[in-house]
């Protein structure tokens, strides 16, 4: 077994089958892992190059990803402090980086689908970024009214915030060159920035409530030729519950990964 995980992972001239064997541990075994035996055959080989090939494509998109993202994030943290000094208010704060915010936020859709290049959970990044592209596009996009409330302050700052530290971390590792303090803000800041985001998005769903209920917006009454109805006020109120069973789960989530990265625990998750 050792010799087997050694070529594996020095890539050795054994590392072909041991990949395999990595890969699917109930395949029969060779009796020698002897190199020649395992130069492999042509096919063998021009598989594993566009492994290889397809492997650096994959480290060079996602670190153009997460660098453009953080990039984002910050233009974003820079546009709110300048307009913070300049007016010294928040009232207009979000119309003036509203077009920024929902570029860089919808963009991140393509995180649900990093599962097949890194270890990222499908459903946790699912809520995650569904709910976040609810909170722009559907409460504080939608109802002008609100975009002023402090609330909208508080979850945009947490983001941001937390974004930058996130995207950074990401690209960091990606280039070998992760500095502890990243790792310590990535793996710690969540612990206060998660709760005081989830106020953030609670008190701006919470003071949407009379705008919708007055102006039934996004709502279908009966009688229709649907004969279908539907109403916005009671979904705002089942996403508000919503958050009760599922913020607790995103939280142990990255409680866990805390545990995993900063103190090397091995964690075993269940699959998706
Ligand atoms: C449709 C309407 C719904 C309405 C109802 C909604 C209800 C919702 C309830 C909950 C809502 C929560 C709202 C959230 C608000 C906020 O965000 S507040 C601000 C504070 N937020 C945070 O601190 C977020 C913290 N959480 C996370 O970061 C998430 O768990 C995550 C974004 C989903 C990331 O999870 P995960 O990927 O599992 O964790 P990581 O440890 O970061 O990564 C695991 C491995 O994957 C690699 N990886 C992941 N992404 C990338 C990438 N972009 N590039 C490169 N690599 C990536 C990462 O490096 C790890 O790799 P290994 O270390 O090798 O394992």
């Amino acid at each position: 077994l050792d010799e087997i995980v050694t070529a594996a992972a020095t890539g050795q001239c054994g590392a072909p089958w041991a990949d395999r064997w990595m890969d699917d541990p109930a395949a029969p075994l060779p009796t020698s892992p002897s190199c020649h035996e395992e130069d492999g055959t042509v096919e063998e080989k021009e598989n594993n190059n566009k492994k290889r090939t397809k492997s650096t494509l994959a480290t060079a998109w996602l670190t153009f990803y997460n660098i453009a993202m953080t990039a984002g994030w910050l233009v974003l943290a820079m546009a709110m402090a300048r307009f913070y000094i300049q007016k010294g208010s928040h009232k207009g704060l979000y119309r003036s980086i509203a077009r920024t915010l929902k570029f860089f936020q919808t963009f991140a859709l393509v995180e649900v689908r990093l599962q097949r290049i890194v270890r990222t959970s499908v459903i946790v990044t699912g809520v995650q970024v569904c709910s976040r592209i609810f909170m722009v596009w559907f409460i504080t996009n939608s109802i002008r009214q609100i975009q002023n409330e402090e609330s909208v302050i508080l979850f945009l700052v947490v983001w941001t915030m937390t974004e930058i530290t996130r995207y950074s971390y990401y690209t960091f590792k990606l280039l070998n060159h992760l500095p502890y303090f990243i790792k310590w803000a990535r793996y710690n800041l969540f612990i206060v920035l998660y709760p005081l985001g989830v106020i953030g998005e609670l008190l701006t769903i919470y003071a949407a409530l009379p705008f919708v209920r007055r102006s039934g917006m996004y709502s279908m009454r009966l009688p229709n030729k649907y004969n279908v109805s539907f109403d916005y006020y009671y979904c705002l109120i089942i996403a508000m519950l919503s958050y009760i069973p599922l913020f607790p789960q995103l939280y142990f989530h990255m409680l866990r990964q805390r545990r995993r990265v900063l103190h090397g625990e091995v964690i075993v998750e269940k699959d998706d």
